[in-house]
């Protein structure tokens, strides 16, 4: 295994140039801070992009006040994750083309000139706002303090992001800084979204009219603190991060840039609210769909978007990844070069042991184990996490969460004797567990004690924005036509919603799948061939010896290491032709 380190090691690859540091350590607390304060952010020296490999794009490496070490504008995030991602597997960097599309130059001519940059946005931004002083810059542009000059917001203070038009190369940036707006106006209601005003261009730039977080950014609180937030404070962060992003996952929309630096705070003061920013590398994605574009900054990215193949739960890792950082003050996943922390994110194990671990709650460590976990499909999604026991004396207030759909799609079209194995497993789902579902039941809104298509319907319609239309999230309602006849009641909606990877991943699952057989001899195991199991299973005859250890010799029915397997499905990976 390469070099992973968590925490205080550092060590330098051959491979790459690794990047001047500050210090020595990824520990935050022991960054000095910047003397240069600035009105609206107070700008830290941060030890988030120093410790950078040349190439990760930290978003606010230009920002007025910041000392770094890098003598070019970073480029977009995405570029380098992919170069690296080459030169991990020991592929010869192409010679020409970019990797990922959003990047390339020119694709559509020469020099750009036949790009079209008329975004058929309103054109008199100096008639109606006075610019002032810059307050933030990232690799697309610059955000300014503004003042409107006429209309219902005469007087007020906003944010105006300049998006540089020349910075725009190829049909598909545009295509980009279009997606960045629709999805910030689509977006826009939440209370932890920042607030969208406006559009306007000009020939040089596109003007993104927003709220005014005058609060600064998460990393720079972060950075003021020495690195660590206390648990309760910890938690208050966390609960405005998730809430937001319960929200934005139910619309469809997969943010990919989820780090400290894209948190703002709308005040100076300690209670101020958290607003996430910055949906630039954000993409809208539909119920049945994987991304494959590698996207992120490099401390932040999930081990799937690694392996190209992802969805909302990368999100979610970002988070696990910030809620590390909040709880201890240091980096789950470090490296000083962009494949020692890409190596880090695949292989290592962060380190819960030394201080301050010891001293956080087990409910608190717990939490941030569930978010980073490798496998995505054992994850935390946004609306569980805000229902974890180490936030819900928050009182964070539920949300309801796409993945159940999800779910409850896969339980209604599966097979009658699935059914019965998840219904048996319902019955030994430990009470902790069931604060979630109960929840999402009742945000369904059971008439009769039951649930039927018409409630998924009007569940998902009430929370709709103009988002869930573009990622056409609805479209998974027309699948799920069984539920039209049929009426879950809250015992078969636990079966339904259940997820048998997560329940796989607590320490009680052992006793949970026993019980779980228990239930499943009584009510729902019966004599089943190996060809009728492969099928259940999905998979061909060359599955058949494996299976048949599934099987009891005494009385044909699946013993209780099959039933586990059969819970468990066979993953992608191992269907079929290469069964284990
Ligand atoms: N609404 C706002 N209020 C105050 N400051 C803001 C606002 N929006 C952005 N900023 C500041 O400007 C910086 C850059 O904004 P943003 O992250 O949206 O730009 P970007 O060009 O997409 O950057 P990146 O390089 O991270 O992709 C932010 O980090 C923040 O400091
Ligand atoms: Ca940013
Ligand atoms: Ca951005
Ligand atoms: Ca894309």
């Amino acid at each position: 295994m390469g070099l992973c380190y968590s925490r205080n090691t550092s060590s330098v690859k051959d491979d790459e140039i690794p990047v001047e540091q500050p210090s020595q350590t990824p520990r935050l607390a022991s960054i000095p801070q910047s003397p240069v304060p600035s009105e609206v952010n107070s700008y830290a020296s941060s030890p988030f992009q120093s410790p950078l490999p040349a190439g990760v794009a930290p978003s606010p490496a230009r920002t007025p006040g910041r000392k770094f070490k890098w003598p070019f504008p970073p480029p977009s995030p995405a570029k380098p994750i992919m170069a690296a991602l080459r030169r991990r597997r020991g592929a010869p960097p192409r010679p020409r083309d970019e990797p990922i599309p959003e990047d390339s130059e020119d694709v559509d001519g020469v020099g750009g000139e036949r790009l079209d940059k008329n975004f058929g946005f309103g054109k008199n931004m100096e008639g109606k706002y006075e610019m002032g002083k810059e307050v933030g810059r990232g690799h697309f542009g610059h955000t300014c303090w503004a003042k409107a000059k006429k209309g219902k917001m005469k007087g007020q203070t906003v944010a105006v992001k300049i998006i540089s038009k020349a910075k725009m190369t190829s049909a598909l940036s545009i295509e980009d800084v279009r997606r960045e707006v629709k999805l910030l106006k689509a977006l826009s209601g939440h209370k932890h979204m920042v607030k969208f005003y406006d559009v306007y261009e000009d020939n040089d730039n596109v003007y993104v009219v927003m709220e005014l977080c005058e609060g600064g950014e998460l990393l720079d609180r972060i950075l003021a603190r020495g690195g660590k937030y206390p648990e309760v404070d910890a938690k208050r962060i966390l609960v405005q991060i998730l809430s937001a992003t319960a929200f934005f996952h139910l619309q469809g929309v997969v943010h990919r840039d989820l780090k400290p630096e894209n948190f703002l705070f709308t005040s100076r003061n300690e209670d101020a609210v958290l607003k996430v920013i910055d949906f630039g590398l954000s993409d809208f994605i539909r119920y049945d769909q994987r991304l494959n574009d590698v996207v992120g900054s490099a401390y932040y990215v999930a081990p799937e978007v690694l392996h190209r193949s992802y969805s909302t739960e990368a999100d979610m890792w970002s988070i696990g990844v910030i809620s590390y950082i909040l709880l201890c003050g240091s980096r789950p996943f470090y490296g000083r070069t962009e494949s020692a922390i890409f190596r880090c994110v695949l292989r290592a194990n962060p380190n819960f042991e030394d201080m301050p671990w010891p001293s956080i709650s087990p409910t608190g460590k717990d939490f941030v184990k569930r978010l980073l976990n490798k496998d995505h499909r054992k994850r935390m999604t946004a609306a569980q996490a805000l229902a974890h026991p180490w936030l819900r004396d928050e009182n964070p207030g539920l949300l309801l969460d796409f993945s159940v759909y999800k779910l409850v799609r896969s339980y209604i079209r599966a097979s009658p004797f699935r059914r019965s194995a998840l219904k048996a497993l319902a019955k030994a789902i430990p009470d902790e567990e069931l604060v979630f579902l109960k929840a999402q039941f009742m945000l369904l809104d059971p008439k009769d004690g039951g649930l039927s298509l018409n409630n998924f319907t009007t569940a998902l319609t009430r929370y709709a924005t103009d988002a869930m239309m573009e990622s056409k999230l609805p479209d998974i309602l027309n699948t799920m036509q069984p539920l039209v006849q049929k009426k879950l009641d809250f015992e078969e909606f636990c079966a339904a919603g259940v997820s048998v990877y997560q329940l796989e991943a607590l320490e009680e699952w052992e006793q949970i799948a026993t019980s779980a057989f228990e239930h499943f001899e009584q009510e729902g195991n019966r004599v089943i061939s190996v060809q009728e199991l492969a099928g259940e299973m999905s998979v061909g005859p060359n599955a058949y010896p494996l299976l048949k250890d599934w099987i009891r010799s005494s009385d044909g029915k699946l013993s209780f290491l099959g039933y586990a397997k059969f819970l468990h499905g066979v993953t992608v990976r191992s269907s079929s032709s290469r069964p284990r």
